[in-house]
């Protein structure tokens, strides 16, 4: 399996007992991108992850990372990669730069140079005034600085960062995504979990999993365009009641209060503005019906949505 990308994984799996948290995932990762998994709670994001760092042994399937082949060249792949989880895993009772100066030990950094890259990570993550100060006292968005920094000190060459802004601010996210975009700039490759669709956007690629499996994989906005599925805006005075009268509809994929509107994901030939118009109408509901630019979050609900209790769309849906 030999490969110049920065991760391939072919037939990925993995099972605890009974469960099968990792079901068969083939995954292709070019260098210098990032690269987003998406999913909702336990559809075995982390544990992918954690395999393809050869943290944890798969129970079957072949990953190659950075030219090595994943578990057997665990060790050699160590040095090469970074990895930073939503947990602050650094010493909250040890200062800002002595965490650092820890990591740059455990990674034999040499002295001067250690020192020196500290400087600059320090400067570079806005710590340098905090650089005394406990780790255990940082703020959530300093925490997750200061675990970036510990995360790229050795300049690893891939970093896995699993949901590394589940606690920060809406600018504190927008400032660390601006740093994995410096670093994909200076050639490092990076795979990112994350909840945020605004964060999934801004990935090169992405995959999604639901339930261990792989269910969709492509750039965010290929995916959008290739959703099978329309989009609608319905505005009315009361939002609630469309949804509950187009709740179970044939065809309705997915129904979602956005502020005053009503967003409905509906498969194509199943309804069209006049028909959900109608449909709302005779259900007490007047309603304008306008068509609507698919997202992630559409692609995201498509991809994961729970079988739908009827069968095939097209009939009856349009009356
Ligand atoms: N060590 C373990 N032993 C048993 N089951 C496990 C173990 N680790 C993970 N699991 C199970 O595997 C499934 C996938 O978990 P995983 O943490 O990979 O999901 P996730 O997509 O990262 O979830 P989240 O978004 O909530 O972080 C879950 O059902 C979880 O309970």
């Amino acid at each position: 399996m030999a490969s110049d990308n920065a991760i391939e994984a072919r037939g990925l799996s993995k099972q605890f007992g009974q469960l099968v948290a990792v079901d068969k995932v083939d995954l292709t990762v070019s260098r210098a991108q990032i690269y987003g998994f998406l999913g909702p709670n336990g559809s075995g994001k982390s544990t992918t992850i954690r395999m393809l760092c050869g943290l944890l042994m798969p129970s079957a399937g072949d990953i190659q990372v950075l030219g090595l082949a994943i578990p057997q060249q665990a060790e050699q792949l160590k040095r090469r990669i970074g990895y930073m989880t939503q947990k602050f895993s650094l010493y909250e009772d040890l200062s800002v730069q002595e965490n650092l100066e820890f990591l740059a030990a455990v990674h034999d950094l040499p002295r001067a140079a250690a020192r020196q890259r500290i400087d600059h990570l320090l400067q570079r993550y806005w710590l340098a005034e905090r650089r005394k100060q406990l780790a255990g006292t940082l703020s959530g968005g300093q925490k997750q600085r200061l675990a970036l920094a510990g995360a790229v000190l050795h300049e690893p060459e891939l970093l896995f960062l699993d949901e590394p802004t589940s606690a920060v601010d809406p600018q504190s996210r927008r400032e660390f995504w601006d740093s994995l975009f410096e670093l994909t700039d200076a050639g490092t490759t990076i795979l990112v979990s994350t909840h945020y669709m605004d964060e999934a956007e801004r990935c090169h690629r992405l995959a999604i999993l639901d339930q261990g499996r792989l269910v969709a994989d492509g750039a965010p906005r290929e995916l959008c365009a290739q959703l099978p599925y329309a989009v609608w805006l319905v505005d009315c005075a009361a939002p609630r009641r469309a949804q509950q009268a187009l709740q179970g509809e044939a065809g309705v994929v997915g129904l979602a209060q956005i502020g005053a509107e009503l967003r409905v994901l509906a498969a194509r030939e199943a309804w069209h503005a006049d028909s959900l118009a109608r449909h709302l109408a005779q259900r007490g509901v007047p309603a304008e019906v306008r068509r609507g630019e698919a997202n992630l979050e559409d692609v995201f609900v498509a991809a994961t949505r729970k079988p739908l209790r009827s069968a095939p769309a097209a009939t009856g849906a349009a009356a």
